[in-house]
């Protein structure tokens, strides 16, 4: 039996190496139920290592997985119905046409909602007798978003779905994403590197650096605590200034350009004691704000928004 638990995916030091490479290390993820998650980090950072083990496709070395409160090990088919999977690509299988697709992936499942696929596929305007061979890209995904929430899954996990799509195909993609979100307490979890996708539709997110997850915190959360610092100085700017939150910074002559998370009183005290000439705080969107954080320096990154779910796993974890 699943236990109760208000987490769709939790993860505890899941650690996944290729070779000697340390793809994902010690992941501790919790998505809660009803949560969409956006799940993001730079080519390679171990996003899809991370979901292939959610999906029990990939062996992790070390830690645990969970999804809907049963550990990936050992889930029962009745919970594996209850989620739904996109792999990047949308691997499907090219002989069959749509209509056998559908067929064909509706008797694995003891539901399955045919207005709904036939809403979706009748939205996108595929034809159920065309070969899988002969769709584009796009409908490639259509035809996967359609085979992935007939099922009414509870978790749907969708690993880069938008990759490769237009910019019409992705929105509107993204928008019978977002209607299906809607339907009572469904759970998703999705990789993007489209951060304006993100912001759009995902309540919280992780990113992960280097196979860690360095944030994870609420979208606007992490969008409003990262702010670019431009420092006017008379003369050279100071070197080697160093302060809590200092993500990166680059001297300019005579300016100094700082990227810092959660900038608060004591950060803007350290900033005020160089003795600028003027402070220009500049607002980021979430692209802005992840390409800031995640380029250059990396292992030294500041760990963001974890400490309180860390401490609460913890305590979780004391209690059980
Ligand atoms: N089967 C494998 N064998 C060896 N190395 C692998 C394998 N799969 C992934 N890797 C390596 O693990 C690291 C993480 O890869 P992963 O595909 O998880 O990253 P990602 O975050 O999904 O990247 P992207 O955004 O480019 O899809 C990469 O360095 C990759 O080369």
């Amino acid at each position: 039996m699943p236990k109760e638990t208000s987490d769709a995916i939790r993860t505890h030091r899941l650690t996944k190496h290729y070779g000697s490479q340390r793809v994902v290390d010690s992941l501790n993820l919790r998505v809660q139920r009803g949560q969409v998650y956006g799940f993001l980090g730079r080519n390679g950072a171990g996003k899809s290592t991370t979901i292939k083990m959610l999906m029990g496709m990939v062996q992790p070395d070390s830690g645990t997985a969970e999804l809907l409160g049963e550990p990936v090990a050992e889930i029962t088919p009745e919970t594996r119905a209850r989620i739904a999977y996109i792999a990047e690509g949308h691997p499907l299988y090219n002989w069959m046409t749509i209509g056998e697709a559908v067929r064909f992936t509706r008797a694995f499942y003891p539901l399955w909602n045919d207005t709904l696929v036939e809403q979706i596929l009748d939205h996108f305007e595929l034809p159920t007798k065309r070969k899988l061979r002969r769709l584009s890209c796009g409908q490639r995904a259509q035809v996967s978003l359609a085979l992935a929430v007939a099922p009414e899954p509870e978790l749907l996990i969708l690993d880069d779905p938008t990759l490769g799509l237009d910019t019409v195909v992705r929105r509107d993609f993204l928008e019978s994403l977002i209607q299906i979100i809607h339907r009572e307490g469904r759970t998703i979890l999705f990789s993007s590197h489209i951060l304006g996708d993100v912001e759009r539709v995902a309540d919280r997110i992780g990113i992960l650096v280097d196979g860690v997850l360095r944030v994870d915190c609420p979208t606007d959360q992490f969008r409003e605590s990262v702010k670019k610092l431009v420092l006017d100085f008379t003369g050279p700017a100071p070197e080697g200034f160093a302060c809590p939150g200092l993500v990166q910074s680059w001297n300019l002559g005579n300016q100094l350009e700082l990227v810092l998370v959660g900038y608060d009183d004591l950060q803007r005290s350290a900033i005020e004691a160089l003795g600028p000439r003027n402070i220009e705080v500049v607002d980021l969107n979430l692209e802005e704000a992840f390409i800031e954080y995640t380029r250059g320096r990396r292992r030294s990154l500041p760990l963001f928004g974890q400490e309180k779910r860390d401490a609460q796993s913890t305590s979780d974890q004391g209690a059980a």
